[in-house]
Formats: C-alpha cells, structure tokens, sequence
C-alpha cells in the first residue's frame, strides 16, 4: 500500500499542498485535474525527486527515498532530460546496470515501441513521442511494484497507446499499484480503473465515479 499523511509542499512561497493524505492499494488509479493543480508535482514527491516540507510517504512500509522504496519505484515523466548527451542505447544500458535487470526487457519494450531503429540515435534528436517511449520503455522495463506515469499518453501514436494500455493492464495483474496522472478523461483509454481522483486546489482530493 502506498501511506501519504499530512503531507505540504509548495514552491517558494506558493503552497501547494497542505495536509494532503492518501491511501492507495495495488491497481490502476487515475490521477486528474486542471492543469497547474499539482499533478506532476505529487507524483514527483512520491518518487522522490522532490520533498515535501511536511509529512510522511511510505509504499510497502517502505520510507520514501530509501534504497529499499526506490527499488520498488518507478516514475515515466518529462524527457529523459538529464540524458540527452546519450543514444537511445547507450541509455538502456545505463539504466540495466543502475537497476540491476537484464537489457532484454528494455529492448523488448523498445522494438514494441517501435524505437530498434533508433538505437543508435542521441536521444536529443527524439521526436516528442520518441522520448515519451523511450522514457515508458525505462519505467516498465524493471517490473516496478510502484510506477508512477505522468501524461504517459501524450504524443504516443495509436499502435503504442495500445501497447502501453495492455502493459498498464499487465502490471496491475500483476500486483503492481499504477498511478496516471493526466487532465484527460480515462473514458478515452482502454483502462480498466479501479479507482479516479481528482486533485483540487490546495492538495484536495475527490473521488470520481468510475
Ligand atoms: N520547479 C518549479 N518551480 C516553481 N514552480 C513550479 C515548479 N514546478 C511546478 N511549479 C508550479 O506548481 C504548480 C503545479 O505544477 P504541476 O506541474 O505540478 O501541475 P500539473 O497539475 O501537473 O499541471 P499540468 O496539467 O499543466 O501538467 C504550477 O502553478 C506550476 O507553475
């Protein structure tokens, strides 16, 4: 189970999030809401790429940001930024031997993605969608128990959209907790959610009706 309590957060001197609490068990959940309302931002506190100033995240009873939660956590967000000087190649190598997992997952999510001919392309020439991929290749490739996806959708064309739907649906089979965040409807996607929430101002959570 993924335990967030009381948890407050903000960028200078904008808060965020205040007292924020969450609960989630395994399966896929749909994380929505305007654009600017903290999406992006929770799904990185949780991964541990930002910290909160208050409160306590734990997955599995796992404390965030120990080596035993991020074994477990996998995020797809922006770009893969940090890696742009790198091939598509060079960077399944480099996160094979971060993670600890063979390349044959990579390169199997790769060539469903479509991205074997790019192989040897510096991923600062990737197309929009060609990152997306290439970044939801790296989070599903180590089989995390926590993944945590930011817009995966955007920009994928339609054979890809199916294939990340049907992997979504496989990690939640399974055991794995999936959360979505993305301001689109789950309507659009051939999900099978177990649960929609909506972030609010000031870090409030709503329950959809699925
Ligand atoms: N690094 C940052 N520094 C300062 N402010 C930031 C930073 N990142 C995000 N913000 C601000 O925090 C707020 C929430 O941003 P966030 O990206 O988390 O929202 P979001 O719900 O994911 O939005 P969208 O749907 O547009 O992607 C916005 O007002 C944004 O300007």
């Amino acid at each position: 189970m993924l335990s967030i309590k009381d948890l407050s957060f903000g960028y200078g001197q904008q808060r965020l999030f205040s007292n924020l609490n969450l609960q989630l068990e395994p399966g896929l959940h749909w994380l929505s809401g305007a654009n600017g309302s903290g999406k992006s931002s929770l799904l990185r506190i949780v991964a541990a790429l930002n910290h909160a100033s208050q409160g306590s995240i734990h997955f599995r009873q796992h404390q965030v940001g120990s080596a035993a939660y991020q074994a477990l956590v996998s995020i797809s967000a922006d770009a893969v930024c940090p890696l742009q000087d790198n091939t598509v190649e060079g960077i399944l190598q480099l996160v094979a031997r971060c993670r600890g997992i063979p390349m044959e997952p990579l390169l199997l999510h790769a060539k469903a993605f479509m991205l074997q001919p790019l192989l040897r392309q510096n991923v600062a020439v990737l197309s929009l969608g060609q990152q997306k991929k290439l970044s939801l290749t790296l989070a599903l490739a180590a089989k995390p128990q926590l993944l945590l996806l930011d817009e995966p959708f955007n920009a994928l064309d339609p054979e890809s959209l199916v294939y990340c739907c049907a992997q979504l649906q496989e990690a939640r089979q399974q055991g794995a907790l999936v959360l979505i965040a993305s301001h689109l409807s789950p309507q659009s996607f051939q999900l099978k959610l177990d649960q929609h929430l909506e972030l609010k101002a000031g870090g409030h959570l709503s329950v959809v009706p699925l």
